[in-house]
């Protein structure tokens, strides 16, 4: 590369095309685009960093760019919304080269094709260590309509809308010095964990359902997202953890290993699946729409009054949750 702007010009090429709401595409100082008529503005960014969230072991360039823009469409997701345009900040030391930095953004321009999202901009730096990817990511909702953290309420379902504990699998898998073999065996366990799959047809299911739904994307591990929407809603989550989604690759590495798969559902994260809550006499309506939409809905537990916090229930005993999910600073 001859210098900064020859690499943004080369990355630019891996992008999707833009949309007719995009009024000032990339090469001005800012995008402008036209938020749909009568939808309310989602704003969202998360980060990546290598060493924290990836590393040459666990990921390749493509995987961490779009893992970056799925992470991103699940928080949009988590709120209801529809993922639309996105602006791109990188940190890339020196030994990222061309050719590695070209194949970050092949990962993150065939995400933003697959999530309907195009990119508008962004910023490129060097760092002086470890690659650092910040995405900023715009959507819509319709007023009035997006998934609260706040919105459960006793006598609501519990429900997850897919598998979890399979990301944190993976991780556990790709980071083995014996990895190659059981990448082989377990070749679901990696993808669960390199290309996460953020439902944007759930997050829509939910909020076009003109009820009260509560949703957090599973980012941290379920313990932690359902915790934050009992303390949001002031309410007690109670979880039954025989229902919970687990993929069977995921409980067979978890036996041959010796690892309660459970854990990595409570503590893992990185599953990108919606945990939520809903009004149960709204339930099986919610399942009718599901199954035209092709996306699946478990329960896994209900709401109640009481102390706040989650709870588990085992064979009638109910005991207070002691997993407590990622930690960037624990
Ligand atoms: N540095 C920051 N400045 C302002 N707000 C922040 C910052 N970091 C996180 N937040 C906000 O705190 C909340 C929780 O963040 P986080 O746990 O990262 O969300 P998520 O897990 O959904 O990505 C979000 O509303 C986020 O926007
Ligand atoms: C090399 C490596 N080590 C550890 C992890 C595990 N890990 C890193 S960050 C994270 C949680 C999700 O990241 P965060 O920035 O908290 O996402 P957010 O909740 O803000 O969306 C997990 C499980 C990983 N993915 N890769
Ligand atoms: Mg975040
Ligand atoms: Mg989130
Ligand atoms: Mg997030």
């Amino acid at each position: 590369m001859k210098d900064e702007f020859d690499l943004i010009a080369k990355l630019l090429q891996k992008r999707p095309p833009v949309d007719k709401s995009v009024e000032v595409d990339v090469g001005d100082d800012a995008a402008v685009y036209r938020p749909g008529l009568g939808m309310s503005q989602v704003i969202t960014c998360d980060t990546m960093v290598e060493s924290v969230h990836f590393s040459e072991q666990t990921m390749a360039p493509e995987d961490i760019g779009w893992k970056g823009i799925a992470s991103n469409v699940s928080d949009i997701v988590a709120m209801g919304g529809i993922p639309k345009h996105a602006v791109i900040s990188l940190a890339a030391p020196e030994v990222w080269e061309e050719e590695s930095l070209l194949r970050f953004y092949d990962g993150l321009g065939a995400g933003a094709k697959h999530f309907g999202v195009t990119i508008l901009g962004g910023d490129t730096v060097r760092s002086m260590k470890g690659l650092v990817v910040t995405i900023t990511l715009v959507g819509e909702v319709e007023r009035d309509c997006s998934l609260r953290r706040s919105n459960a309420r006793p006598g609501d379902i519990v429900f997850v809308t897919g598998p979890l504990g399979g990301s944190a699998a993976g991780l556990h898998l790709l980071l083995r010095e014996d990895t190659s073999e059981w990448i082989v065996r377990y070749p679901s366990l990696v993808a669960f964990h390199q290309r996460p799959y953020p439902h944007i047809e759930a997050g829509r299911v939910l909020s076009t359902l003109g009820e009260r739904v509560a949703a957090n994307d599973v980012s941290d591990g379920l313990g932690r997202e359902a915790r934050e929407i009992a303390e949001a809603s002031g309410v007690r989550l109670v979880i039954e953890p025989s229902l919970i989604p687990i993929s069977p690759e995921t409980v067979a590495y978890g036996a041959e290993i010796g690892v309660n798969p459970l854990q990595w559902a409570f503590d893992g994260g990185e599953d990108y699946q919606l945990v939520g809550t809903l009004p149960a006499q709204s339930w099986e309506r919610l399942l009718h729409l599901a199954k035209e939409k092709e996306v699946s809905f478990t329960q896994i537990g209900w709401v109640e009054e009481g102390e706040v916090g989650v709870y588990c229930i085992d064979e009638g005993k109910r005991s207070l949750l002691s997993y407590k999910g990622y930690n960037h600073f624990a």
